[in-house]
């Protein structure tokens, strides 16, 4: 290495020690230099957490719900965490086979351990959850076992469920085919009944009718749920679920007509490559009538359908349940991005030195507090609305089984719009994470590309965001319809006062005046409210029904994305309602709960504007606000995040370490990429030693 190479390294690492006075020897490899080495064991961040205002012990539980949440959780994170077979930071550089091998190895090590601790239900969800890495387990427990409990009989419960449970036989969800998704009443597999034999016959009649996207079906899965046109007699009977064998008992070969396989890699290194998402066709397969699951309708030894009392869309049952666990899952990862985040914005330095003294950390930018705060209110927000979901969801369960299902429509839209308010804002929220860590955002050991990868694709599973919140629409639509002789319960029961909301304007005046929970709720109630009976208005104007709401769809996505807002807003409030207990929470969480929602003020200020609920003085008082908010923030933003009680090994970032300890961390990771094995890179004396010896034949060049 040359001079300029040494005195470059040189300036770096004092630097280094100006940011982290604690260095003391660092190994510089490969350069045959010997520079200080970090103190380990030495907490970077400890001022940081000094400035906390509130009892963070006391957030913790906040956070988890309570304090057995809390217990439970930490349990099973220090247990994957200490647990070398849980490794994770070489996932990105493993290839398909090994990735693949390495995913089994896990899920089969913690579903000893699970057997092993008598692990219950929850506790093994939580270790699933800290294991980090999507696998077919996650399909089995999460959708196929969901799908026989909501749409299968009693005696199919009985028969199923024990064999799924003790994972004699291994599930996933089938619905998705090659040629539609979205729709799910044009899927083409078909399942005919053939009275003859007393049973129905699995046929994929053409390419687009291929199942594809199942997780865990590639290489996995036994048996799967199979959604399928259900034909009788000659005639279609709309579309059910069927559970399918599809692999060998002992030596896991497809069953004869089946064929299975993976469809390939996806989006990222490691990421969601760990799943075998699979395509899968059947040729004429037989399966007996009892593996129809029959809750809602049945099919007789004879061939007649028989309606149960349940409606029919119970068949999308599963789908409302697992959309409740992705609004949860939302907080969780936005929570980690943010985590990353705020730790990495207090250790960094930019500008702002006099005197040679400290640079500024970047947290303390204005700019960095307003990109960052919003997404740290949000991740507490989406934590709070998704308990509230889980609370709705267990009571719409117990009604159903009651045979009570009034509330399934409403279930359906917040499950709907919520899953797809709070993953498209942590899609967009782990990438602006990225961005707030500059260029270190970008190496795979930030924790941050993964996260990313692995979790964009919420935005289209389990329902497209926008084919999601069009769902919504029509059931805002309806609320709206139906005002003059129905009253609005629920989420929709503000559109009970659409006469006030549509006439009363903000009577905010000063700053302060947005302190103040009624004035929030009724600015979110006014704006949504009035896009409802907008749209409302606006497609009363078609002849067509179904034409204006496919001519008006962008405004009504709009309307639900105001609705699904006030949701999270008013949960958020009503959360601050009950006791929570510890010193300083509430009033901390007061203050998340006020960022989150000037925050979306200040940004679609347009919606409240032009309904002309709000005026561009009041906006402006709101952003104002919103700035002394920011400052109050800033002292508690480390402890918040310490509050979601991570674990380095489920953070899986140097940037976002619990100690802060980011730079000596990063250069010594560098020094273990492969490529680093060797001075002289591979492919050396083949692809560059030849340019470089070569003779050019032109003078010019
Ligand atoms: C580094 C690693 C880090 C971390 C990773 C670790 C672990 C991973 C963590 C978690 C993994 C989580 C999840 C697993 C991952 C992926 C799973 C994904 C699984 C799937 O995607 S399954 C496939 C999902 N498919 C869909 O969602 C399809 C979307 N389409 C639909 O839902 C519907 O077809 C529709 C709603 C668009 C229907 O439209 P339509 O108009 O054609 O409808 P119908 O005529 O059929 O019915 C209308 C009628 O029904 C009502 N309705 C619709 N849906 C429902 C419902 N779900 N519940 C109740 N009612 C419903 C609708 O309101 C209408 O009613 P009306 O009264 O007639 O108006
Ligand atoms: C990682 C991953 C895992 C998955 N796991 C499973 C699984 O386990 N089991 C399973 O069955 N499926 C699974 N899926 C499939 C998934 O559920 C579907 O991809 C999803 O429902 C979207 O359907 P689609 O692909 O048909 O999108 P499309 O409907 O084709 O969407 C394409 C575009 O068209 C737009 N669009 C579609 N319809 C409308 C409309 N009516 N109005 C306006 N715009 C519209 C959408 O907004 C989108 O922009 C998985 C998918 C992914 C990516």
């Amino acid at each position: 290495m040359g001079l300029s190479g040494i005195s470059l390294l040189t300036t770096t690492y004092s630097l280094i020690l100006q940011h982290q006075s604690l260095l003391l020897c660092l190994r510089a490899k490969g350069f045959g230099l010997d520079l200080k080495k970090d103190m380990e064991g030495v907490d970077y961040l400890s001022d940081e957490r000094k400035k906390a205002q509130f009892d963070v012990e006391a957030m913790k539980i906040a956070w988890a719900g309570s304090l057995e949440a809390f217990q439970l959780s930490d349990r099973m994170a220090k247990l994957v965490a200490n647990d070398p077979a849980f490794e994770k930071f070489t996932r990105p550089m493993l290839g398909r086979k090994e990735l693949i091998k390495n995913t089994l190895r896990k899920a089969a090590h913690g579903w000893k351990l699970i057997v092993d601790l008598r692990l219950t239900e929850e506790e093994a969800k939580w270790l699933r959850l800290y294991i980090d890495e999507p696998a077919y387990t996650d399909l089995h427990w999460g959708m196929f076992i969901p799908a026989i409990e909501g749409q299968g009989t009693e005696e199919q419960k009985k028969k199923w469920l024990p064999l799924a449970k003790k994972m004699q036989i291994i599930g996933c969800y089938a619905q998705t085919e090659l040629g539609h998704g979205s729709n799910v009443q044009g899927l083409e597999t078909t399942a005919t009944f053939d009275p003859q034999t007393d049973e129905f016959i699995m046929h994929s009649p053409t390419l687009t009718s291929s199942k594809w996207w199942p997780g865990g079906l590639g290489k996995a899965s036994t048996h799967a749920v199979v959604y399928a046109r259900l034909i009788v007699g000659g005639e279609f009977h709309g579309v059910h679920g069927f559970i399918v064998q599809l692999r060998s008992l002992d030596d896991h070969s497809p069953l004869p007509g089946v064929t299975v396989g993976d469809i390939g890699m996806k989006f990222g290194n490691g990421a969601y490559n760990t799943m075998d998402n699979g395509v899968l066709r059947f040729d004429h397969v037989r399966i007996p009538r009892d593996q129809m699951l029959m809750r809602v309708s049945q099919v007789t030894r004879e061939g007649k359908i028989m309606q149960s009392d349940v409606p029919r869309q119970l068949i999308y049952g599963t789908m409302v349940y697992v959309r409740q666990t992705i609004v949860a899952d939302a907080s969780k990862a936005l929570s980690r991005a943010v985590c990353i985040a705020t730790r990495y914005s207090a250790i960094r330095r930019q500008f702002g030195s006099r005197n040679g003294g400290p640079e500024t950390q970047v947290i303390d930018y204005k700019t960095q507090q307003s990109r960052l705060f919003p997404l740290l209110a949000s991740a507490y927000a989406f934590r709070f609305v998704g308990e509230w979901l889980k609370w709705l969801y267990t009571d719409v369960k117990e009604r159903l089984a009651a045979n009570d299902f009034s509330t399934l429509p409403e279930a359906h839209a917040c499950t709907a719009g919520l899953k797809s308010l709070t993953t498209s804002f942590t899609a967009d929220g782990i990438e602006e994470c990225r961005k707030l860590c500059g260029g270190h955002g970008y190496l795979v050991s930030s924790g941050l590309p993964e996260l990313f990868a692995v979790y964009i694709p919420a935005c289209t599973y389990e329902g497209d965001n926008v084919v999601l919140l069009l769902q919504v629409a029509r059931f805002l639509v309806k609320t709206v319809s139906e005002l003059g002789y129905k009253k609005p319960v629920g989420t929709t029961a503000y559109m009970g006062r659409v006469a006030s909301l549509m006439q009363n304007n903000c009577a905010v005046q000063t700053a302060e005046g947005w302190l103040n929970p009624g004035a929030v709720v009724e600015a979110f109630e006014s704006r949504a409210a009035r896009m409802a009976v907008r749209c409302g208005q606006q497609l009363a104007k078609y002849e067509n029904p179904e034409e204006g709401f496919a001519e008006l769809s962008a405004d009504l996505v709009e309307a639900s994305i105001a609705h699904c807002q006030l949701i999270v807003v008013s949960k958020f409030i009503e959360k601050l309602q009950q006791d929570i207990p510890g010193k300083g929470v509430k009033q901390t969480l007061e203050v998340l709960c006020y960022v989150y929602a000037l925050f979306l003020l200040h940004k679609h200020q347009g919606d409240f504007l032009a309904t002309g609920y709000l005026t561009p003085k009041q906006a402006s008082l709101a952003n104002d606000q919103l700035r002394t908010l920011y400052s109050k923030v800033r002292p508690n933003a480390i402890t918040l995040v310490d509050s979601f009680n991570y674990t380095d090994h489920y953070l899986g970032s140097i940037l976002g370490r619990y100690d802060g300890n980011v730079y000596p961390k990063l250069y010594e990771a560098a020094w273990k990429d492969p490529l680093n094995d060797s001075d002289v890179v591979d492919g050396f004396y083949e692809y560059v030693q030849p340019i470089l010896k070569q003779k050019l034949r032109t003078a010019k060049l």
